[in-house]
């Protein structure tokens, strides 16, 4: 375990409410194959030599099903521990990335609903978020993309050379993350991923280019995709 001397650290958030999948339990708890999302997410980590311990972000109410359902029936040993999300995303990634232990070095956040990130993603982001200070993975943008008004009439079409899509694991300096977070909260900022907190800092963001079945399970239809990818 650890990299080069380096204590790496992953915040998994799982403490949404799944709102756009509506089903009948949270989604990171769906069952594919028999076992919840969650379960195949935290498992990438847990078999990552270079990981040191895990943190998962969980709802209040659901942070005993998560132990005794998730951590314990799969034996995760590197959960040290979980921890109460918030309203946001970003209110549950902090906490978790308060939870860290003291000696962390570099810190992954991943979503606890993309459960297919690939062991080279995971080695790449730590490379690069040694090299940079962070990194963030993400694909080249396949489709056109059209910018549009308020009536949704097309106003431009970047060029789509410049454009990604990102996922996770999106890795940083430990100290830069917090001091973003805690830069974000200050002005009562909320982003949609992390890599915004820390460009709003000035600092520049690595991309990384990591897989399409990196999918972030959203609606009904990535469930069956999912169940194929597995
Ligand atoms: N307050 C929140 C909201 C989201 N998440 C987590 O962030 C990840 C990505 O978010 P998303 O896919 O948007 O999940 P939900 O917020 O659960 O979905 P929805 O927006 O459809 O309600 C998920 O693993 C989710 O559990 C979280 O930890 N805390
Ligand atoms: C962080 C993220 O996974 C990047 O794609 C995503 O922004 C989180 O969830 P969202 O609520 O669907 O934006």
């Amino acid at each position: 375990m650890s990299y080069n001397g380096r204590y790496i650290s992953v915040v998994i958030a799982a403490s949404g409410m799944g709102k756009r999948m509506n089903a009948d339990i949270n989604k990171q708890y769906i069952l594919l194959k028999g076992k919840p999302i969650l379960a195949y997410t935290i498992e990438k980590f847990e078999k990552n030599e270079y990981i040191d311990e895990i943190i998962i972000v969980a709802r209040e109410e659901e942070k005993q099903y998560c132990l005794e359902e998730v951590v314990k029936k799969y034996n995760f040993s590197k959960v040290i521990n979980i921890v109460s999300g918030g309203d946001e995303r970003q209110d549950s990634v902090y906490e978790g990335l308060k939870a860290v232990n003291k000696s962390c070095s570099i810190v992954l956040i991943h979503d606890g609903v993309r459960p297919f990130i690939r062991d080279v993603d995971i080695l790449n982001s730590i490379d690069a978020a040694i090299k940079y200070g962070s990194s963030v993975i993400g694909t080249r943008v396949k489709d056109t993309i059209k910018i549009v008004d308020r009536n949704n009439h097309i106003v431009d079409t970047p060029d789509r050379r410049i454009l990604w899509a990102v996922q996770t694991p999106q890795t940083f300096s430990y100290e830069l993350i917090l001091k973003a977070y805690k830069h974000a909260k200050d002005e009562g900022f909320i982003g949609t991923d992390d890599s915004m907190l820390v460009e709003r800092l000035g600092h520049k963001v690595k991309i990384i280019e990591g897989s399409y079945a990196n999918i972030k399970i959203t609606t009904p239809e990535d469930l069956k995709l999912a169940e194929l990818l597995l």
